[in-house]
């Protein structure tokens, strides 16, 4: 393969390559045609395209601003074959993934097609990682197949609930569970709980007006527009990449937003970095397992899918995924793989769920317990996926130089670390404190209706910057409250009476432990 172009005078319209034989010449020296396909070396032709895919994004990976206002049209008149395609990548990453309103049936169809073109293994595959790979995956080929196979059955400890933790430095605190049925009630009937307890530590609680005058309606005024102000800059950004809104809830007074959240930037998608650490994040593209498929429903035959470790009871691969909703079936330790932006799938390709737009709306609401809190605007299926945890991504050895204030919204990125390990080099932690989005609200609760899990699309497992996604892990109501287990493997993490540096909980579950863990 020499090249490929447009349309040639006096062809046929369309893409063409240019082949260079070996074994042929014209009588004047030339050996070059062009033609449109290539039946008999579809491996020439997969290779020539992998590498143009790889040259399309290095050139998108440049910049999404260039060339970028240009019509469609004047493209291949002004530009050669190659920017153009430059062109098409950078306005496809320039559009964020929106959520399908018709994804389910779409994916129906394609499951469909597959059955009638009676592929032997259809079985839903899952491309993970386990822990204690790392090596070997370096060991391979610039780690391109992500994980050696590595099968393990349905026996195998299930997803539980999160492999990380969020962080904080706690005081031991004496108290006694929480056990309030009040909550538990509240939660049941889709409101919100009841119960006022007192401030949590950075004072976003009830407000402290004890009495309503005319001074205060219009203090009230000043209220709306401040959390006018915040909800907007955030439905914004999270309009910018395609999330469905994001509420500030109306009773939310201006005494009882802190002054930080004034300031706080709203990121629905990705990580900010410190310094250096998006060029650790961003590896070359050729470390990337790719397929060349438009949709990855056969595991046998799709690269980025055949070495999952996953597999069921009957030996069969798993998908992470079944129409577009979380199976659960990922192990402690495990990282979800989906296709990546080398892949030629397209956008709904069922291997790509936490890359798409949330479509679910939030609203941020004072809790009356726990600070602030997340609910979700309308019903929630489970398995459904709410987004991922973003903030600024920083190296684990520098949280002890962080305020005070930053270390309850830190998340680990520790799915794929050994218990115990004290080694802090290549280990990363989000900090949502200055920025994020809402999942920052998140709070712990004993009964939790999300999980988490750790997943990549736009690195590789190895460099240990996965994204955390959060999951419905119950049909969930709408107006209901968001949460997650911040220690979901305390029972086989810690000695459940060793509560040093636990914080006493008010989750308010029939199940309260009555602590959790930062
Ligand atoms: C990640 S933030 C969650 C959002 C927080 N409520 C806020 O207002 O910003 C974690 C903090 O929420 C509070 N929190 C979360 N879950 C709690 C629980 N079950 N009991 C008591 N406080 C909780 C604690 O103050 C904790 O430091």
């Amino acid at each position: 393969m020499a090249g490929e172009g447009r349309r040639r005078r006096g062809a046929p319209f369309g893409w063409y390559f240019k082949v260079r034989w070996g074994n042929w010449s014209r009588e004047d020296g030339s050996n070059t045609t062009w033609q449109t396909e290539i039946p008999d070396r579809p491996d020439l032709v997969n290779r020539w395209k992998r590498i143009q895919r790889r040259k399309r994004a290095a050139l998108a990976d440049e910049g999404l601003d260039m060339d970028v206002r240009w019509p469609d049209h004047a493209i291949h008149l002004r530009l050669t074959h190659q920017r153009a395609q430059g062109y098409e990548e950078k306005k496809q990453r320039s559009t964020p993934i929106p959520s399908t309103a018709n994804w389910d049936q779409e994916v129906e169809n394609a499951y469909q097609r597959r059955d009638e073109r009676s592929v032997e293994d259809g079985g839903p595959h899952l491309r993970v990682r386990r822990t204690g790979s790392i090596a070997s995956i370096a060991s391979q080929r610039g780690a391109r197949t992500a994980s050696p196979a590595q099968s393990i059955t349905s026996r195998d400890t299930p997803f539980q609930s999160s492999p990380s933790v969020i962080r904080k430095k706690g005081r031991l605190h004496k108290d006694t569970p929480s056990t309030s049925s009040a909550w538990h009630a509240a939660q049941s009937s889709s409101s919100i709980p009841l119960l006022r307890t007192s401030q949590p530590p950075h004072s976003v609680g009830p407000s402290t007006r004890s009495s309503c005058t005319l001074g205060d309606s219009n203090v009230s005024q000043a209220t709306q527009s401040v959390r006018s102000r915040i909800e907007a800059a955030w439905s914004t950004a999270a309009a910018d990449a395609m999330a469905a809104e994001i509420r500030i809830d109306e009773n939310i007074a201006d005494e009882d937003i802190p002054s930080d959240l004034k300031k706080f930037t709203y990121v629905e998608k990705g990580y900010l970095f410190d310094d250096g650490l998006q060029e650790v994040f961003q590896v070359s593209p050729d470390v990337f397992t790719t397929c060349d498929h438009q949709r990855c429903l056969e595991a046998s035959d799709c690269p980025c899918q055949v070495n999952s470790e996953i597999l069921d009871a009957s030996n069969r691969n798993r998908y992470a995924y079944c129409k577009g909703l979380f199976t659960f079936n990922v192990p402690r330790g495990a990282e979800v793989i989906e296709c990546n932006k080398y892949c030629s799938c397209g956008r709904t390709c069922p291997n790509r769920v936490v890359q798409k737009s949330r479509d679910i709306g939030i609203e941020i609401f004072d809790t009356k317990r726990c600070g602030w809190g997340a609910r979700t605007l309308t019903a929630v299926p489970k398995g459904k996926v709410m987004g991922t945890y973003t903030g600024r991504l920083i190296r684990r050895e520098d949280i002890d130089t962080l305020p005070n204030p930053h270390l309850g919204y830190l998340f680990d990125l520790d799915c794929t670390e050994v218990k115990d390990d004290e080694n802090l080099g290549d280990k990363y932690t989000v900090d949502s404190y200055t920025c994020g989005n809402w999942t920052r609200f998140v709070n712990h609760s004993c009964d939790p209706n999300m999980a988490v899990f750790s997943v990549v699309y736009d690195t590789i497992p190895i460099v240990n910057m996965p994204y955390v996604s959060f999951v419905a892990c119950e049909d969930i109501p709408a107006h209901t409250e968001l949460t997650i287990d911040y220690q979901p493997y305390w029972d086989e993490d810690i000695d459940a009476t060793a509560k040093h540096g636990t914080e006493r909980c008010k989750c308010g579950s029939q199940q309260c432990r009555g602590w959790y863990r930062m």
